[in-house]
């Protein structure tokens, strides 16, 4: 079997754009010399990034604030081009990346799971007879038919993991996807992720949580400035259970 997701040699450049305050005269000139003060800087925000996730393992994907985790996630999910290096992935691919990607505000709920099952390949007939349970899980039944703009963040969030999860996606790229929702919403998310992690789905999970990445993954890669800095096998241990005796 090829592997779920191949990552061969992966670099990202940004240009950043710096604009200095200016004083009001200097912004009164500036309305005929544009952009006088913008500095662009090229930044690397990932670095020659290799690694391979083969079918129904899971991938944690670790480092601190800035260190390229939701960069490379965009780019495994088609959503950002890399600017080296190339992406494969076999399988269909369900990204759980920010809130409101693939979402439209002004359409209501009910066709948001249209329109986002559309982006993952779904043709429309499919998502037809899944999307009783996509609306059960959300539990969003009483606001389906309401526009997405009057939503709060957490029933965002429902919405788009309700359609990833039910459209039963082969890769699940999931990027601190709980920071969003009630404990029990949550709680619900673990237990169904580690239930499509046992029929086999295939996870890269990006998270600062060190005990969700050991408790649904296998191997881990910590990033730091956008480079490997370390990565290997996750040892499960298994905590025996000690009687104390009275
Ligand atoms: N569109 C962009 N334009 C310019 N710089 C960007 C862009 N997107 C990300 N960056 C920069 O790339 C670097 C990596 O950002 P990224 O969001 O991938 O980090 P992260 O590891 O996911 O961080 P966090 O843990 O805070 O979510 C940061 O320095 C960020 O400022």
């Amino acid at each position: 079997m090829p592997p779920a997701i191949i990552v061969e040699h992966v670099s990202k450049e940004f240009i950043l754009r710096h604009n200095r305050a200016l004083g009001l005269k200097t912004r009164f000139l500036g309305l005929f010399h544009k952009n006088k003060r913008e500095k662009r800087e090229h930044f690397l925000a990932l670095d020659d990034v290799s690694f391979t996730v083969e079918q129904g393992e899971a991938l944690g994907l670790l480092g601190h604030n800035g260190s390229g985790k939701s960069t490379l996630l965009q780019i495994i999910a088609g959503i950002l081009q890399p600017s080296k290096g190339r992406v494969i992935a076999n399988g269909r691919v369900a990204p759980l990346i920010q809130l409101g990607v693939g979402f439209n505000p002004e359409l209501t709920g009910y066709e948001n799971i249209f329109l986002n099952a559309s982006l993952y390949g779904f043709l429309n007939k499919d998502v037809r007879k899944r999307v009783k349970d996509i609306i059960e899980f959300s539990e969003l039944e009483h606001f389906i038919d309401t526009p997405l703009k009057n939503y709060s963040s957490g029933m965002q969030m429902r919405l788009g993991f309700a359609v990833a999860v039910n459209l039963q996606p082969d890769i699940l790229l999931a990027d601190e996807i709980l920071a969003v929702g009630d404990q029990a919403f949550q709680d619900k998310c673990l237990d169904k992720i580690a239930e499509m992690r046992s029929n086999g789905m295939s996870l890269i999970l990006v998270s600062h949580s060190e005990d969700q990445v050991n408790k649904f993954c296998n191997y881990y890669v910590r990033l730091d400035h956008g480079v490997t800095i370390d990565h290997g096998p996750i040892i499960k241990l298994e905590v025996e259970k000690v009687e104390f005796q009275q």
